[in-house]
């Protein structure tokens, strides 16, 4: 059994748990108390300069327990007052520690858009995103079939929500720009071997079509890395691991959004590295 197979069974087991106690019609009505959701794409595309998405994440799959993060909301009004665009907010309480109530939090806490980041296999679960305040919703190419990531991508944007839909490699790019995805995201950190290869995105992101969004995922570890997506192409930067573990979650963001509107990121400008 595959990572991301182990990971989609206990997330069908908690979500059918959920479902005997919520009903989608209750969910719906709570979705329909939410004020509109945020425009996050228009966030990300905007002007010259990379966008953050920072991350509340507790613990993953590579490298266990992160950390602690007793106030979700605490971090996420951190990360917001560093500069970051869309805050993340990890849902999956397994492996990676998280849940809808941080998620809930989080919407209290910050007026930027939040994702709900998850493994999301129904549309129950995009009614749940809704319900708790999400702007945005991951689907995962790799974990749907076609009919369902066609039907899940309409769901959200149904909503007035923005599907992120997160692609590994060439073959399920070509799936997301079928499925009418208008925010793609490449996820460098491979689902088998849960490795990072930074260059994957350089190799994808020539192959999005314009207009499309590009999200580079995983493997940030300071600014250099956001530098080097944005030369590759990136509209913004999804960042957890090296924000949990740092002593000072603001300036890490700081660095990362400076890093992102680095002079020589702008067009006719020769790039050089920031870190002197
Ligand atoms: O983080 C993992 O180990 C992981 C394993 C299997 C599936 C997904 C996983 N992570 C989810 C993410 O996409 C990352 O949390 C996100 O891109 C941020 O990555 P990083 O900055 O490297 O923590």
């Amino acid at each position: 059994m595959t990572v991301l197979e182990d990971i989609l069974d206990g997330v069908r087991e908690d979500l059918a748990e959920r479902q005997s106690r919520t009903s989608l019609e209750a969910l719906q009505e709570q979705a329909q108390g939410r004020r509109e959701a945020l425009a996050a794409e228009s966030v990300l595309r905007d002007g010259d300069t990379v966008k953050i998405i920072a991350e509340v994440k507790r613990s993953s799959p590579s490298k266990g327990a992160l950390a602690v993060i007793a106030d979700p909301a605490g971090l996420a009004s951190e990360y917001e007052s560093g500069g970051a665009s869309v805050i993340s907010v990890l849902t999956e309480q397994r492996r990676f520690g998280g849940s809808l109530e941080d998620l809930a939090a989080v919407r209290q806490a910050v007026d930027v858009p939040i994702l709900r980041k998850d493994f999301v296999v129904s549309s129950y679960q995009v009614w749940e995103a809704r319900a708790h305040g999400a702007d945005v919703v991951l689907l995962i190419v790799a974990a749907l079939e076609q009919e369902a990531l066609v039907s899940l991508t309409e769901r959200v944007h149904s909503l007035g929500m923005t599907a992120l839909v997160e692609v590994h490699d060439a073959e399920e790019l070509s799936r997301a720009v079928d499925a009418g995805a208008r925010v793609i995201g490449v996820n460098t950190r491979n689902l088998h071997t849960l490795e990072v290869r930074r260059e994957v995105f350089a190799e994808l992101a020539p192959k999005i079509p314009s207009g499309i969004v590009r999200i580079a995922e995983s493997g940030v570890r300071g600014p250099h890395d956001v530098f080097d997506y944005a030369r590759s192409g990136a509209h913004a930067v999804l960042v957890g691991e090296s924000l949990v573990i740092g002593k000072d979650p603001r300036s890490a963001v700081a660095d990362l959004v400076a890093a992102g509107s680095h002079p020589a990121l702008r067009a006719g400008q020769p790039a050089r590295e920031p870190r002197e």
